[in-house]
């Protein structure tokens, strides 16, 4: 494993993607394929009503921010093909905002990135909340949302990532589990085991965040939400053990991580913010499962994309798709961020394609979940295009 230096043809491309008005535009429609007629079918799964909630409904065309399937695609002054991704449904600064200042407080109370609150305030987790979730307007459903997916980035960054040794990761990742899927030893064992709980403040933040979590949703869905995170502290101990065997993951392998080193706990939460609820048997159907976790790996691949300026600054090894790619394909750093946006767009074609299928057959729920995902997509890429985590490098 080679140590990566910032290949200037590279940094020109992420600044293609990054930029917003001549960056590669959304391609893809607001709306699943048919969903918006299906949606008006049944006003009751169509979203809230009442006081600033227009901007939240599907919009089959229209974009929230200034793109749209109708405008051009492309960079013109790169040969980088489109990021083939639906625009944002909605943007309200102010709800994002409201949510992300909440989140900050949260944070500052239980001692999470302690002493780097302006860098947490300026990431904006608040602001990814709101643009990701536009079937919601309730700043305190947001908030949930916010915590857990802060708490599981918190356990990346302190355990996993920032130069951390890979040594004790699975210790911690097995401790941290505990937080909200309480170890019951026998009574004298209690106190030791609850000072570690409370010393060490990705434990506090995990356990916080889904107690919060039980507040708002019912036992099937937090149960959910704890198997998707055993799934991504899998993960993250998937790639911890490349960093120790110095290894560089094959692409088949790298991407089988990041299906689940991913946002799919994110998008496990669509319809608890969105105050339904999809059956546990449909979100557990295996064609329902594909798709999601497929749209989950493209949303991660957005996030390499767009991270890897930043990743270039960390200490250590960071893997990303374009990294593996140019390892194993004997590729320039440039040709590999192409492949890697093609592999994306190729998982969002086949999203869209199989969603849309379900959608047309399945419940009205799963209609509006597998639209929330749609919509989760154009939320999270236009999150990543303006958050400071990735733009001031
Ligand atoms: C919100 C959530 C479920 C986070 C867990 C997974 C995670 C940390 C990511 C999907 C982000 O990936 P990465 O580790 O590459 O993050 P950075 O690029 O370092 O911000």
């Amino acid at each position: 494993m080679t140590a990566r230096t910032a290949d200037p043809d590279v940094a020109r491309l992420v600044a293609t993607l990054l930029s917003h008005r001549h960056g590669v535009r959304a391609a893809a429609p607001g709306a699943l394929p048919g969903t918006g007629r299906l949606f008006a079918a049944h006003p009751a799964l169509s979203g809230p009503t009442g006081l600033g909630t227009s901007a939240a409904r599907i919009a089959p065309a229209r974009a929230a921010h200034g793109t749209s399937p109708t405008e051009p695609s492309g960079s013109p002054d790169s040969d980088l093909p489109e990021l083939y991704c639906p625009p944002p449904v909605r943007d309200d600064p102010e709800l994002g905002e409201h949510v992300n200042d909440r989140l900050v407080q949260w944070a500052e109370e239980i001692g999470l990135y302690a002493g780097q609150t302006d860098r947490i305030r300026a990431v904006n987790i608040g602001r990814m909340m709101m643009l990701a979730h536009p079937d919601s307007d309730d700043p305190d459903r947001l908030l949930v949302a916010a915590k857990c997916a802060l708490a599981e980035w918190a356990t990346d960054d302190y355990y996993c990532d920032d130069g951390a040794a890979p040594e004790p990761l699975g210790a911690h990742l097995g401790i941290a589990y505990t937080t909200f899927d309480p170890a019951h030893p026998p009574l004298r064992y209690l106190p030791e085991q609850e000072k570690v709980l409370r010393n060490d403040p990705v434990r506090v933040a995990l356990r916080s965040a889904f107690e919060h979590l039980a507040e708002i949703a019912d036992h099937p869905r937090v149960a959910r939400l704890r198997q998707e995170v055993a799934a991504l502290f899998v993960a993250y101990t998937h790639e911890g053990t490349w960093r120790v065997q110095e290894r560089m993951p094959a692409v088949w392998e790298y991407l089988a991580h990041r299906q689940f080193n991913s946002f799919l706990p994110c998008l496990a939460l669509i319809d608890v913010v969105g105050r339904y609820r999809l059956t546990e048997a449909e979100y557990a159907d295996p064609r329902v499962r594909r798709a999601v976790t497929m749209a989950a790996n493209a949303s991660t691949l957005v996030n390499d994309l767009y991270s890897m300026g930043k990743e270039d600054h960390d200490q250590g090894v960071e893997f990303n798709l374009p990294v593996v790619i140019a390892a194993h394909e004997q590729c320039s750093p440039p040709e590999a961020v192409k492949r890697s946006v093609e592999i994306h767009n190729e998982l969002v074609h086949t999203f869209e394609a199989e969603a849309t299928a379900l959608a047309l057959t399945g419940s009205p729920e799963l209609r509006r979940f597998l639209t929330g995902v749609w919509s989760w997509l154009g939320g999270n890429r236009e999150w990543h295009r303006g958050t400071a985590r990735y733009n001031n490098t």
